[in-house]
């Protein structure tokens, strides 16, 4: 696919406030059709994260996964991320690449990737959303669990409370809200001050996830100024 550079994947993220985290469908088998529908109803960037018990999938099938998310994002004008593996980010030049505590370095990922990769990185506390928000190579930070998620189990969730924090301190960088995240609590959190979300079930489990992800996006449309 047509890598865009850096200063493009950056004025994008600007504008994002929908990201999609999904898993590989593969019970289902209709990853592509589920992307388009997602990209359609708004969503801006979308990853691949397919954990099923915590296991991540053979590397084969996960690029297998990206290249059809490549494809539906380029017929969507959105950014593809990557999570965890600045390898497959490498390969496949993605736009993202999403790293956790435990994941490698920023600084290793920035030496592999170079510039023209965002790359963003999970909080979960005061402390360590500080430190997303000045530490070099970091682009964008998200923080959470807003709510215990079985997405993410054993993660304990700090909450709105970290949400406010962060929206307090008014950090540069581009940051998002994560964690139990759905259309009833959306409210609650742009009202804490998030303006950008990261979702997994609200959008992979819906009926119509076209629809759901246009109901988000209205509503954090209608939230920013
Ligand atoms: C956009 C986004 N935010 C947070 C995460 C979680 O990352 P991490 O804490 O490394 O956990 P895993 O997803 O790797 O299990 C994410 N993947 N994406
Ligand atoms: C990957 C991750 N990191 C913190 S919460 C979470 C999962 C959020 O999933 P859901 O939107 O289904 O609660
Ligand atoms: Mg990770």
């Amino acid at each position: 696919m047509p890598q865009l550079d850096g200063d493009a994947i950056r004025r994008r993220l600007a504008d994002a406030r929908l990201y999609l985290c999904t898993d590989a469908r593969g019970e289902r088998g209709d990853l592509a059709e589920f992307a388009d529908a997602a990209l359609a109803g708004g969503v801006d960037i979308i990853q691949l994260r397919d954990k099923t018990n915590g296991v991540p999938l053979e590397a084969a099938q996960e690029i297998a996964a990206l290249e059809t998310l490549a494809e539906a994002c380029e017929r969507h004008d959105a950014l593809l991320a990557v999570n965890d593996r600045a390898d497959i980010a490498l390969t496949l030049d993605a736009d993202v690449l999403h790293l956790g505590q435990d994941d490698i370095p920023v600084s290793l990922a920035r030496r592999i990737l170079g510039d023209d990769v965002v790359i963003g990185r999970s909080t979960h506390s005061v402390e360590q959303a500080t430190a997303a928000a000045r530490e070099l190579g970091v682009d964008y930070f998200c923080t959470g669990p807003c709510w215990p998620t079985p997405t993410k189990p054993g993660r304990h969730a700090p909450g709105l409370d970290l949400v406010r924090t962060t929206a307090d301190a008014a950090p540069e960088r581009p940051w998002f809200a994560i964690g139990g995240i759905d259309e009833q609590r959306l409210p609650d959190v742009l009202a804490a001050g998030a303006r950008r979300v990261v979702v997994v079930r609200a959008i992979t489990e819906a009926d119509d996830p076209r629809v759901a992800a246009e109901r988000l996006s209205a509503t954090l449309a209608s939230w920013t100024s």
